[in-house]
């Protein structure tokens, strides 16, 4: 095979996945094929010097590992387009999320039996991957056995990035926290940058929410101390923190963040079933 990687689909994640393979010298950009519908998609890979197609099955043909990269919701139309270059050699590594590696063999199969011992591999990372701080879980899917997901786990556990190896059904549980997790964080730093405006710094608001996300990821990243041990140490007794978390608390934050956790695992288990 003339590339270790093929991309099917070159959009947000899977330009996070091919920079950090690059810059953490798992693969080198020869080594690494993307197929793309869209002009300006491949455009952009091509000026990070990987090949880029228009035609999935031109990249599918090429590669020892095809990464599924679009979205649940395109597979069939997608793999109608390329599932008969498909061999029983090759490993797909889907990032797709909430579709089993089942239905993703059976999808295969049924398109072109021929395919029948390719072996399906999963990963759930998260955007931070854009810069080098991604969390990924990687399971083992249809048709595999331990290591098989070696390549796998390497490429998500490259620099700074980590992977955990986890049983594909709790890559759902993995969505629920570190998939989708960025966009909980985000939706605090927007509610936190809105609170700098209304009280009246908005020309600080950006910076002053960014760092005190930044300092406190890091420090709970190095601290011995659980969170609730790190909380405890910014709230002095009667002091300001305490009257803002009384607040929060009184408003259920900890269990509104529970209930969306647990709304995104169901809807990766609906996916998973569409
Ligand atoms: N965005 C996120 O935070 C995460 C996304 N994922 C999964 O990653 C996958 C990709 O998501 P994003 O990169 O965010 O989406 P995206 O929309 O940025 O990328 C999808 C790409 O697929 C291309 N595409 C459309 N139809 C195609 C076809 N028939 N054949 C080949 N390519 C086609 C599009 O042109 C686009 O560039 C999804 O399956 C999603 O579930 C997984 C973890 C996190
Ligand atoms: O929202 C989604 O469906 C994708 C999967 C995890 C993060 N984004």
């Amino acid at each position: 095979m003339q590339y270790k990687l093929a991309f099917i689909g070159a959009g947000n994640m899977a330009e996070a996945i091919a920079r950090s393979a690059i810059s953490s010298g798992t693969l080198t950009p020869d080594q690494i094929i993307a197929a793309d519908p869209s002009p300006d998609r491949r455009d952009l890979f091509a000026s990070i010097g990987l090949h880029v197609t228009p035609s999935s099955s031109d990249a599918a043909a090429q590669a020892e590992q095809i990464m599924f990269a679009f979205k649940p919701q395109m597979m069939n139309d997608a793999l109608s387009t390329f599932a008969s270059s498909l061999t029983p050699a090759q490993t797909i590594i889907s990032i797709m999320a909430g579709i089993s590696s089942e239905k993703i063999h059976t999808a295969i199969t049924n398109l072109n039996p021929q395919a029948d011992g390719i072996k399906v591999v999963r990963v759930m990372p998260n955007t931070p991957i854009m810069v080098n701080y991604g969390m990924a879980g990687v399971s083992l899917g249809q048709n595999t056995n331990p290591g098989d997901d070696d390549f796998a786990f390497q490429l998500f556990n490259a620099a700074t990035n980590k992977a955990v190896r986890v049983t594909e059904e709790q890559l759902h549980l993995i969505t629920a926290i570190s998939g989708s997790g960025p966009a909980y964080i985000f939706f605090i730093a927007e509610a936190l940058q809105q609170a700098a405006k209304d009280i009246g710094l908005p020309e600080h608001a950006h910076e002053l929410v960014t760092q005190t996300i930044l300092g406190s990821a890091l420090l709970m990243n190095q601290s011995p101390d659980s969170p609730a041990e790190l909380r405890r140490k910014v709230t002095s007794p009667k002091g300001t923190t305490e009257a803002a978390i009384n607040k929060m608390t009184d408003l259920n934050l900890p269990n509104t963040i529970e209930q969306g956790a647990a709304a995104c695992l169901k809807r990766s288990i609906e996916l998973g079933n569409l």
